[in-house]
């Protein structure tokens, strides 16, 4: 299709509003075009071998040779258009944020993009089990999350587990004379974790790509928002540990499934499907495996992009009204947990599962 003159002098203005120098080649095939479009083929004599600048030009615009001036002028066109486009697609490229990494974490990755801080539990090979070093850093980067640019924070694991819950071998390679020791230690770790989550000043949402069992199901009832793909499954199996309930599950979980339903869960180690748990409250909304990624993360990004100071003060709001209970809760619930962890019934338990007698 050949272009009108209008065309042509559309895009002598446009490539005015080029902002970036498009380089000497690109320039010299413009003169050239633009001459040939303008004047036809080259006729004026060749400049002496010492004018560079001339010469540069005498030799692209004679090496256009019969173009007629309508080609000419057409090309000339074509490439004014695509310069415009390259540039405008560079200045959305530059424009969208890019995602930067959080350094000093080993267990988990730390990412910040599009207003979401987004921290993944990241041990794989151990279906993403949380171990001493992993409670810290969790704890670190909510500190870091709580405090950064951006509007919501989110929670999710690598592979394909969420996580596996507590890291069992946190409670092996103990002396007996060190385990009291142990277990107060791991009573205020445990008592530290879940209150981050209780105090966790903006929205919280909790991104479940797998199974997720014991510690990382528990605090759940202190995400703002759960999103589960239809692979994940939900277990806290605690007396079959010997243990009992933790994360303000044993105060928030019969306030969002009702007691019956929640005595399952707690005391009798029901696992629940991820539409069970959605049926129950426990998870706001449940998505096919196959587009769960794509689907969570934009619906993410559109609430990222809600007013971020109206968000933090009505998550502020919501949570002030039981978070001295939840706090009275946690403590409660640690103290508790530090004497089962002393107990036959929870050593035992976890004996046998390095024994391999009792995956669940
Ligand atoms: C500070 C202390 C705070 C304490 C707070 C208390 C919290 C309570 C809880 O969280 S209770 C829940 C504890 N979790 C479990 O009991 C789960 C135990 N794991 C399993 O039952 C299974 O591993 C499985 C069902 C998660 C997965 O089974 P699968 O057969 O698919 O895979 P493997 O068993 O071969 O697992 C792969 C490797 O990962 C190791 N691993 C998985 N989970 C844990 C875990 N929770 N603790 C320790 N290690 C775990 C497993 O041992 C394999 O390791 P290996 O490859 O080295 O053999």
């Amino acid at each position: 299709m050949q272009v009108s003159q209008e065309d042509f002098e559309k895009a002598q203005e446009q490539l005015k509003l080029l902002k970036k120098d498009p380089g000497n080649e690109t320039k010299l095939k413009l003169y050239a075009l633009f001459k040939q479009a303008t004047e036809g083929p080259c006729n004026s004599p060749k400049p002496g071998m010492l004018d560079f600048v001339k010469k540069a030009k005498w030799d692209a615009w004679n090496s256009l040779g019969n173009l007629s001036q309508d080609n000419a002028k057409q090309q000339y066109t074509e490439l004014v258009s695509s310069l415009l486009s390259a540039e405008s697609s560079d200045r959305k490229k530059d424009a969208s944020p890019e995602e930067s990494t959080h350094d000093g974490y080993e267990t988990i990755q730390v990412t910040t993009k599009n207003n979401i801080t987004k921290i993944m539990f990241n041990r794989p090979d151990k279906k993403n089990a949380i171990n001493h070093k992993m409670y810290r850093e969790i704890i670190k980067a909510l500190e870091e999350a709580g405090k950064d640019d951006s509007t919501i924070a989110v929670i999710t694991g690598n592979g394909d587990y969420y996580s596996s819950g507590n890291d069992l071998n946190n409670f092996t390679n103990v002396q007996p004379s060190e385990m009291e020791k142990m277990a107060k230690d791991g009573a205020v770790l445990l008592k530290e974790f879940v209150g981050h989550f209780i105090d966790f000043p903006k929205p919280l949402v909790a991104v479940v790509n797998g199974p997720a069992i014991g510690i990382c199901v528990t605090v759940l009832g202190l995400c703002d928002i759960v999103y589960a793909s239809d692979r994940a499954t939900f277990h806290s199996p605690f007396s079959q540990l010997g243990q009992s309930p933790e994360g303000c599950s044993s105060y928030l979980f019969p306030k969002i499934m009702g007691l019956a339903k929640a005595n399952e869960v707690l005391l009798f180690n029901k696992k629940l499907t991820a539409a069970e748990a959605c049926a129950q409250g426990l998870v706001t909304e449940v998505f096919p495996d196959r587009t769960f990624q794509k689907e969570v993360w934009a619906r993410l990004e559109a609430y990222a992009s809600l007013p971020k100071n109206s968000l933090a003060v009505s998550k502020q709001l919501l949570r002030s009204m039981e978070k001295e209970k939840l706090h009275a809760v946690n403590s409660k619930e640690c103290e508790v947990l530090k004497e089962r962890w002393l107990s036959d019934e929870c050593i035992n338990a976890i004996v046998s599962f390095f024994q391999k007698k009792s995956k669940l």
